[in-house]
């Protein structure tokens, strides 16, 4: 928690949710275990040396393995290509042992990342990055989420914040958090304005939400006085240090409800990875009994 600020606003809180949910993720994937021997188990790919993205990973292994969820990882080295990631990820789509998929983002620059995460199967992409994810996403189909903006839709929800006719500002349009993050909400029925680094008057325009998303990866870049007093704010920005998107001291003076980093955001993104990869081992295994009995 940021110390040494005057904090107006009541705190978003993450980590006992993400408790609840893993402790949940857990229960369920001993069950599956006890009733058919299959033990969900996640795959996890990163490309290249950058160390913040292996603790990303080892985060991630970490807490599958305290949940009974196995684990699988992949290190592949930074020239890896475009076809030879594809190749990986198509061997792992057709791993009947392994049921999740995780592709690290940012894969290095030469990589084509769409055409990397096209190659996950669907009914394995537990981290919501396929277009098949975001056009379930955008439609409020069933299907993955992204699991940091579907990890959000969950703290809103747990806050009790009314989503539908407010106006959401998301600033950030990557492909696992900002565009995700928009149709997510917009699935919910608020009012969305993307922004971005193209955008012009982007104080102006913030000030105007009710909800603020803010996924640029630019440590402390929103400031208190872009906020709408009362505005429900959520920082989902992950920089070196711990430091959010949002500068928490100015913007805690301001809104209703804040997320801090960490303890926000970031545990809920875990969380839910962990609970859709035990919901893809639930659907496999039931496939699989189908597929034996002649029915899938
Ligand atoms: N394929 C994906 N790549 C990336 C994702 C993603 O969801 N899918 N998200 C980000 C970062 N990220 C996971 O990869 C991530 C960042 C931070 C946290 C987190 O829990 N942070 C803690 C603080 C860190 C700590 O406890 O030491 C917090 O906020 O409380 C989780 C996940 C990048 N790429």
């Amino acid at each position: 928690m940021p110390g040494g600020v005057r904090v107006t606003a009541e705190l978003m809180v993450g980590t006992d949710l993400a408790a609840e949910m893993v402790a949940n993720a857990a229960t369920r994937a001993e069950k599956l275990r006890e009733s058919t021997g299959v033990q969900p188990c996640l795959a996890t790919v990163l490309v290249g040396d950058g160390p913040a993205s292996a603790t990303y990973v080892r985060m991630k292994q970490n807490r599958s393995k305290k949940a009974g969820i196995g684990s699988r990882s992949v290190v592949l080295p930074s020239a890896t290509t475009t076809a030879e990631l594809v190749a990986t990820l198509t061997e792992l789509s057709n791993d009947s042992a392994v049921h999740g998929i995780l592709l690290q983002h940012p894969v290095p620059g030469h990589i084509d990342e769409r055409a990397a995460f096209e190659a996950i199967d669907p009914a394995k992409d537990v981290d919501g990055v396929t277009m098949h994810a975001f056009a379930a996403m955008a439609f409020g189909e069933p299907g993955f989420r992204s699991c940091t903006p579907g990890g959000i839709m969950r703290l809103l929800e747990a806050y009790d914040v009314p989503i539908s006719g407010a106006h959401a500002v998301v600033i950030g349009r990557s492909p696992i958090l900002g565009k995700p993050a928009g149709m997510l909400l917009l699935a919910s029925d608020a009012t969305v304005t993307y922004t971005h680094s193209r955008t012009v008057g982007l104080p102006e325009i913030v000030r105007t939400a009710d909800i603020v998303v803010a996924a640029v990866g630019k440590a402390n870049f929103v400031r208190g006085d872009w906020l709408k007093p009362g505005a429900v704010v959520i920082d989902a920005g992950y920089n070196e240090g711990n430091v959010g998107d949002v500068h928490f001291g100015e913007a805690a003076a301001v809104a209703r409800l804040i997320t801090p980093v960490p303890g926000g955001v970031g545990p809920m993104t875990i969380a839910l990875l962990l609970e859709q990869t035990v919901d893809a081992a639930e659907a496999q295994s039931e496939t699989a009994v189908q597929s034996v009995a002649g029915l899938a």
